[in-house]
C-alpha cells in the first residue's frame, strides 16, 4: 500500500511544463511536463533515447533547457549549474557513483560541505572530525545501513555499500528533493534490495524522491507512481498498483497510445 493514496492531495515539490532541448539536430526533450509530489518516490521510465537523463539534468542544473519553465515549491526556477540546483535543495545521485574511494565513510558523506569547529570568533577553520563522524553513524543508522565503522575507507565496502554511501550522502544534504539515475543498475539481487530499502527510508523521512530506472520489477516495487517518458515528453503518469508491468512496457513502447490509456491506470 502506498503511504500516500491520495496524491493529488500533497503539494506539487517540482513541476516543469513544457520542457525543450536540442543538441543539433536531435531534439532530446519536446516539450516535456514533469511533476513531483511531496513524500513520493516518482519512478522514471522510458526506452533508450526516450529524454529522462536529459529530463532530469534539465531539473539538477546539470543543463539548461532551451524553453520551458520549472517550478520549485511553487517558485519558478532556473538552475545554471548544478551547484545552484543543490543549494536550493536538490541533490542528484548519479550511476557512476560519485563517491571518492580512498577516502572514509564518514569524509565521503561531508565531502564539499566538511562542518569546521566554531570559536569566540567564529569558524576556526578546524575540521569537526568527532561532530563529522557522530553525525555519520546517526544519518547511517537512520538509514538503516548496516555499516559498521564509519572510518573504513569506500574502497572497502561492496557495491551495494557504496550506493548506500552515495544515497545516504544525498539523503543528509538534500532539503527537498533527491534524484536518482539508476542506482541499482549495477548490483546484486541482495544489494539492490538493500538501496531499495534505503531509498523509501529516505521517502518515509519526507524527502520526496526520482528515481530512473529500467529495472521493471524495482519500480513496481518501490513507486508510487510512474512517470513515462518517450520520444522527449511524458507519455503517461501511471498507478503501479492498478497496472502490470506488460501494461507499462506498452505505454512506454508506444504499442498503447497515450489517448487510449484506460483512466484507472493513470495516477492522479
Ligand atoms: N550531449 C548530447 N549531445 C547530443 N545528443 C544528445 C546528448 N545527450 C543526449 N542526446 C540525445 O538526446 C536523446 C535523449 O537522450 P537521453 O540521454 O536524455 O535519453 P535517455 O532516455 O536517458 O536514454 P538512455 O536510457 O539510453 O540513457 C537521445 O537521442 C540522445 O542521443
Amino acid at each position: 500500500m502506498s503511504p500516500h493514496p491520495e496524491h493529488n492531495a500533497l503539494p506539487l515539490v517540482i513541476q516543469a511544463k513544457g520542457l525543450v532541448k536540442r543538441y543539433g539536430q536531435v531534439t532530446a526533450l519536446d516539450g516535456a511536463d514533469f511533476e513531483l509530489r511531496a513524500g513520493e518516490i516518482l519512478a522514471v521510465i522510458g526506452d533508450n533515447g526516450a529524454g529522462k537523463s536529459s529530463l532530469i539534468k534539465a531539473l539538477s542544473g546539470a543543463i539548461t533547457p532551451d524553453s520551458g519553465d520549472i517550478f520549485l515549491d511553487g517558485q519558478s526556477v532556473c538552475f545554471k549549474s548544478p551547484i545552484e540546483a543543490r543549494r536550493a535543495g536538490i541533490e542528484t545521485v548519479y550511476q557512476d557513483l560519485a563517491v571518492a574511494p580512498a577516502m572514509t565513510i564518514a569524509e565521503n558523506l561531508f565531502m564539499g560541505r566538511e562542518i569546521r569547529r566554531t570559536g569566540l570568533l567564529g569558524s576556526l577553520g578546524f575540521l569537526d572530525k568527532k561532530r563529522m563522524l557522530n553525525d555519520s553513524i546517526a544519518y547511517m543508522q537512520e538509514l538503516k545501513i548496516g555499516i559498521r565503522s564509519m572510518t573504513q575507507a569506500v574502497e572497502t565496502l561492496s557495491g551495494g555499500q557504496r550506493q548506500g554511501v552515495a544515497v545516504a550522502r544525498a539523503a543528509a544534504f538534500a532539503r527537498h528533493v533527491v534524484i536518482m539515475d539508476e542506482p541499482t543498475a549495477a548490483l546484486g539481487v541482495k544489494e539492490g534490495n538493500m538501496v531499495l530499502e534505503l531509498i523509501r527510508n529516505v521517502r518515509d523521512r519526507g524527502l520526496p524522491v526520482v528515481l530512473i530506472s529500467h529495472n521493471m520489477p524495482h519500480v513496481f516495487e518501490i513507486a508510487d507512481r510512474i512517470h513515462v517518458a518517450r520520444l522527449g515528453r511524458r507519455a503517461a503518469v501511471l498507478n503501479p498498483k492498478a497496472i502490470t508491468m506488460s501494461d507499462a512496457v506498452a505505454v512506454m513502447t508506444g504499442a498503447m497510445k497515450p489517448e487510449d490509456i484506460p483512466a484507472e491506470w493513470l495516477a492522479h
